[in-house]
C-alpha cells in the first residue's frame, strides 16, 4: 500500500528545535516554569512491577508533590495501566488530578480490536478520564492506514466521554515526514491528543518528533479552528529537557497552549528532578532524595 508523505527536513527541525533550547532562562521565570512544567505532568508508572501499594503512594505525591511549598501544584494526571485504574481512582477522587490509563495492548497493540475495545471500555468504567492507546505500527509501516484509522475511531467510540490520546512511538518511525503523517492520521480519526511515545522504545519525546507534533496540531488548528493536544511521553527526565518543551510550545503554539489542557508531559522520574531543581532556586533543599517513582 503507498501512501504520499509530504517530506520534513530533518535537520531543520534538529536545528530550529535545538536553537529553542539554548535560550536562557531567568531565575523568575525557571520558578514559573517549573511550576507550570509540574501542572503538566501525566505522572506514570508503567512496570510489570507496580503495585496498589506504589500506585496510592504516586498518587499522594500527585495531588500534593511538595508539601514544604504549598505554590507548587498537582499534576495534572497520573498515568497506569488498566489494573490498577480502580486503585488511583480511589485515591485522587475529589482532587483534581485525572487518572489515564493506557490501553489497546500497551505498548506494543499486538492484540485484536476485540481486546483493545473492552481493554478500553473496562479501563474507563473503573474511572479512567483519559486513555493513552497505541497505534498498531505494524499496520501502519505496511502501509495500512485504513487499519489504524479503523482502530483510533472505534476506540474513540468505546472512550465515552473519555479523552482519547493517540501513541504514534515515533522512534519505530522511520523519517519525521511519517511523524506528521501519522499525527494528520490520529487526528483525521478523533484523537483528542497525540502522544510521542511509549517510553519503552529506543527513544521518546525529543525536541525534533515533538516539534514535528506541534506544528502538525498548529497547522491544523489554522485550517479548523480545531484543539488537539500535544503529550510528549518517553525520557523527559529533567528540568533542563522539560523547559525545553514548554520553550517548544510556546514558540510554536503560542501562550495559550501552555496549560495542561493543551500541553502534557509524560513522565515517571521528572518531578522529583523538578522539586530538586525548585528547591536550589531557593537556595533550600528537597528533603526527600528517594526516587519514589521506583518505589
Ligand atoms: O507515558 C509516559 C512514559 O511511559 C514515561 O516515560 P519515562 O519513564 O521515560 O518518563
Amino acid at each position: 500500500m503507498s501512501r504520499s508523505l509530504t517530506p520534513v527536513n530533518r535537520v531543520g527541525v534538529d536545528e530550529r528545535a535545538a536553537a529553542l533550547g539554548r535560550r536562557s532562562i531567568k531565575t523568575t521565570a525557571k520558578r514559573e516554569g517549573i511550576r507550570l512544567a509540574t501542572s503538566m505532568i501525566d505522572l506514570t508508572t508503567l512496570e510489570g512491577s507496580d503495585t496498589p501499594g506504589k500506585v496510592r503512594h504516586l498518587c499522594a505525591k500527585a495531588v500534593c508533590p511538595d508539601s514544604s511549598r504549598p505554590e507548587i501544584p498537582s499534576v495534572a494526571a497520573v498515568c497506569v495501566y488498566p489494573a490498577l485504574v480502580e486503585v488511583a481512582a480511589a485515591a485522587l477522587r475529589g482532587s483534581g488530578v485525572a487518572v489515564a490509563s493506557v490501553a489497546t495492548g500497551f505498548p506494543a497493540g499486538q492484540t485484536s480490536l476485540k481486546v483493545k475495545l473492552d481493554e478500553t471500555r473496562e479501563a474507563v468504567a473503573a474511572g479512567a478520564a483519559e486513555i493513552d492507546m497505541v497505534i498498531s505500527r505494524d499496520a501502519y509501516l505496511r502501509g495500512d492506514d485504513a487499519r489504524v484509522a479503523g482502530e483510533i475511531e472505534a476506540v474513540k467510540e468505546a472512550c465515552g466521554a473519555a479523552h482519547l490520546k493517540v501513541i504514534i512511538e515515533t522512534a519505530e518511525l522511520p523519517t519525521y515526514a511519517h511523524v506528521r503523517h501519522a499525527s494528520e492520521l490520529a487526528i483525521a480519526a478523533g484523537a483528542d491528543w497525540i502522544k510521542t511515545s511509549t517510553g519503552k522504545s529506543t527513544s521518546g519525546a525529543t525536541p525534533g518528533v515533538v516539534l514535528v507534533m506541534l506544528e502538525t496540531v498548529r497547522d491544523h488548528a489554522h485550517r479548523t479552528g480545531e484543539i488537539v493536544g500535544v503529550k510528549a511521553a518517553g525520557g523527559v527526565s529533567n528540568t533542563k529537557a522539560a523547559l525545553h518543551q514548554l520553550v517548544l510550545v510556546k514558540e510554536t503554539l503560542g501562550d495559550e497552549w501552555l496549560t495542561p489542557e493543551r500541553f502534557r508531559i509524560g513522565a515517571s522520574s521528572l518531578l522529583n528532578d523538578l522539586l530538586m531543581q525548585y528547591a536550589k532556586l531557593d537556595g533550600g533543599h528537597y528533603g526527600r532524595a528517594e526516587d519514589f517513582s521506583k518505589e
